[in-house]
């Protein structure tokens, strides 16, 4: 891969391979026995609350700490024991750390010079400027830069080196709500137009969803789950993911009955609702926790629903009204409706629906 080449089709882009991965600090266990495969030129997003082990990760491909256990691999060469400097990867981190003395031309071919690589003409550094769109700034010094300005100029400092991966550490923690949005659909077709395989660490799921072909979601050092964000969206594996990949909604209810991999779901009003369950299924009687997506759930003004709420705000945003309920059935409820004419007002009560999908249930 080169980037003057960037756009052409047939280059190789690498194979992560990351098996069986534990990384211990001392007592803590930051990963622990996390295995995934990230594809040639896909885009994996690493999500999970803070201290779940996301940068730990991130940094052990890195090689900037090292592994205590398993294996990683470019391309089925195994290179956990390779010094960070031989493996090829790029990182950038949320504080840019660019060379304040040095102007944004110098910044990038700086890289180039301490690794030895000639750029006969300066054009690879050209390319690269002209790929992130700043050819404009080359001879501006750091500290005349904008936030996102500053993104570009670190983006470029990593890519003029080409390397086999790219590593982002919340790349976009530092820059205001707009410039996010507008960032992260630049960055994916930046990556996508370079083909490079990335890995992005970020706790905003929104960013992650956006962004990655394929979300892998850490809890206290583990993988949780894997896939792509529409596959995490509609059939999360544990309450954990419904409640960390998209808005959800929490509803307590008994188990009325198990058999053909579900659940009869009794809600506090006696209305039931069958639903699909994974793992073992509970006993009779059993506590379950029934988690629902806005858009699985209708307000009934009248009629018979699934539970029974209360209005207590109602707020008009545009597009939708967000209904904010208190339910005989869990903890307040935020709901996303359709502006209507019929929608309940404050103080007046009402029945929610459910109806699949969108509504999951696990053990309690
Ligand atoms: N250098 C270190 N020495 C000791 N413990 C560490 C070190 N770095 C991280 N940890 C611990 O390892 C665990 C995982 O931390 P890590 O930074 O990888 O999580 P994270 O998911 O990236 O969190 P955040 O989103 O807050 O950055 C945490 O318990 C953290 O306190």
């Amino acid at each position: 891969m080169t980037l003057a080449n960037a756009t052409e089709p047939g280059r190789v882009a690498t194979h992560v391979d990351i098996s069986d991965v534990v990384l211990r600090y001392g007592d803590i266990t930051a990963v622990d026995r996390v295995s995934f495969e990230v594809r040639p030129g896909e885009i994996m997003a690493l999500v999970g609350p803070s201290g779940c082990g996301k940068t730990s990760l991130l940094k052990s491909i890195a090689g900037l700490e090292p592994i205590d256990f398993g294996h990683i691999s470019f391309d089925g060469n195994r290179i956990d024991a390779v010094a960070p400097h031989r493996r090829n990867v790029g990182m950038v981190f949320q504080n840019y750390a660019l060379f304040p003395h040095k102007r944004v031309r110098e910044n990038i071919a700086f890289g180039l010079r301490m690794h030895g690589i000639a750029d006969p003409g300066g054009k690879r550094v050209a390319d690269v400027l002209k790929l992130l769109h700043i050819g404009h700034l080359a001879e501006v010094w750091p500290d005349q830069l904008s936030g996102g300005q500053q993104q570009r100029v670190a983006l470029a400092r990593t890519l003029v080196l080409e390397p086999k991966v790219l590593l982002l550490d919340e790349p976009l923690s530092a820059l205001d709500r707009q410039l996010r949005d507008d960032m992260r659909t630049e960055l994916r077709m930046l990556a996508k137009t370079v083909g490079i395989t990335t890995i992005i660490v970020t706790h905003d799921q929104d960013e992650a969803m956006a962004m990655a072909d394929r979300v892998a979601v850490m809890r206290h050092g583990k993988l949780e789950q894997i896939g792509r964000p529409e596959d995490l969206y509609n059939a999360p594996e544990t309450a954990f993911v419904a409640g960390f990949v998209g808005r959800i909604n929490h509803f307590r209810a008994v188990c009325a009955g198990a058999e053909d991999e579900g659940v009869t779901a009794r809600f506090p009003s006696g209305a039931e609702l069958h639903l699909p369950f994974k793992g073992t299924l509970p006993a009779k009687g059993a506590a379950l926790d029934i988690l629902a997506r806005s858009e699985a759930i209708s307000v009934l003004a009248e009629g018979k629903g699934h539970i029974t709420a209360t209005v207590r705000d109602s707020h008009f945003m545009g597009s939708f009204v967000e209904l904010l309920l208190d339910t005989e059935a869990g903890d307040p409820t935020r709901i996303a409706c359709r502006p209507a004419d019929d929608l309940p007002e404050p103080g007046q009560s009402c029945q929610l629906h459910l109806a699949s999908p969108g509504v999951f249930a696990f053990a309690a």
